[in-house]
């Protein structure tokens, strides 16, 4: 069953355009990359799901029914899509449990607001669900740390925390391991083939680390300059002289 729709998707940003007559099919329950050089028109696409920019042309489709186009970041989010972001989106300020405490209410109650936060403390519900998520990626022993002061590598494990604690149905995810060590990029392949499984996400993932892409995808689209010119299972993708060509001319992926 396809979980996302994207068809006919253009976006021009005045004379340039970033996105021509993309199509795009994700089926439920795989990995989906979407590689290609810089400015391929990958975030501006990833933008299009999330409410943070609206195509001119085309449609994005989630479920088989629900319309993204026009849905306010949050209302997409309700709908079961979250995303990661490139750069963490956390609270720098607060400590990594409430961090986690944020989203986890969100879920709940529909949407955060912060006259809620006076009483975020006692809600033994929320704190217990997000203590549950922070134990399950690791993060439990370093709740009360403020989240400002984490290694980037686990202010990238704590927004996947704040992400899945929402329970998404389609996790998106914006060059995961960028700017991660070797190791920390290992553990996150792992991290994330571990939650595919238990908890059954379709995820799409961005990524320019071929070892990430290679170790994870089920499919692949490959994007240039704003069209999709390839698409299929890695081993096709990695012999596909298309491909080869997009990459810096004919660099051996
Ligand atoms: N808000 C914007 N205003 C004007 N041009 C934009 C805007 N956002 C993106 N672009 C342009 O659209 C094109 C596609 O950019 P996009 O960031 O989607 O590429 P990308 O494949 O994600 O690149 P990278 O791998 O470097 O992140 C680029 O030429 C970029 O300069």
């Amino acid at each position: 069953m396809e979980i996302l729709k994207v068809e006919g998707v253009n976006k021009a940003f005045g004379g340039l355009k970033a996105l021509h007559d993309v199509n795009l099919s994700v089926e439920a329950g795989t990995v989906h990359a979407i590689i290609g050089p810089n400015g391929a028109g990958k975030s501006t696409l990833l933008n299009c799901f999330v409410g943070r920019l609206i195509p001119d042309t085309g449609s994005v489709t989630f479920n088989g029914t629900t319309s993204l186009i026009g849905l306010k970041a949050h209302e997409i989010n309700q709908t079961g899509v979250s995303r990661v972001f490139q750069t963490p989106e956390i609270f720098g300020e607060l400590t990594i449990l409430e961090n986690v405490m944020i989203p986890t209410m969100a879920r709940r109650d529909g949407e955060f607001s912060l006259q809620f936060w006076r009483r975020l403390d006692a809600d033994a519900e929320v704190r217990d669900k997000a203590l549950h998520m922070l134990e399950d990626l690791g993060l439990a022993s370093k709740k009360d740390i403020i989240a400002g002061s984490l290694s980037r590598g686990d202010k990238r494990r704590l927004e996947l925390a704040m992400c899945l604690v929402q329970d998404p149905k389609l996790l998106l995810l914006d060059e995961p391991t960028a700017g991660m060590s070797r190791a920390d990029t290992n553990n996150t392949i792992d991290l994330l083939q571990r939650i595919g499984e238990e908890r059954g996400i379709t995820k799409v993932v961005i990524e320019h680390d071929m070892h990430v892409v290679f170790s994870l995808a089920d499919k692949i689209s490959v994007l240039a300059q704003g069209t999709v010119i390839a698409e299929g299972t890695p081993q096709a993708i990695k012999g596909d002289p298309r491909v080869q060509e997009a990459y810096l001319g004919g660099a051996h992926l």
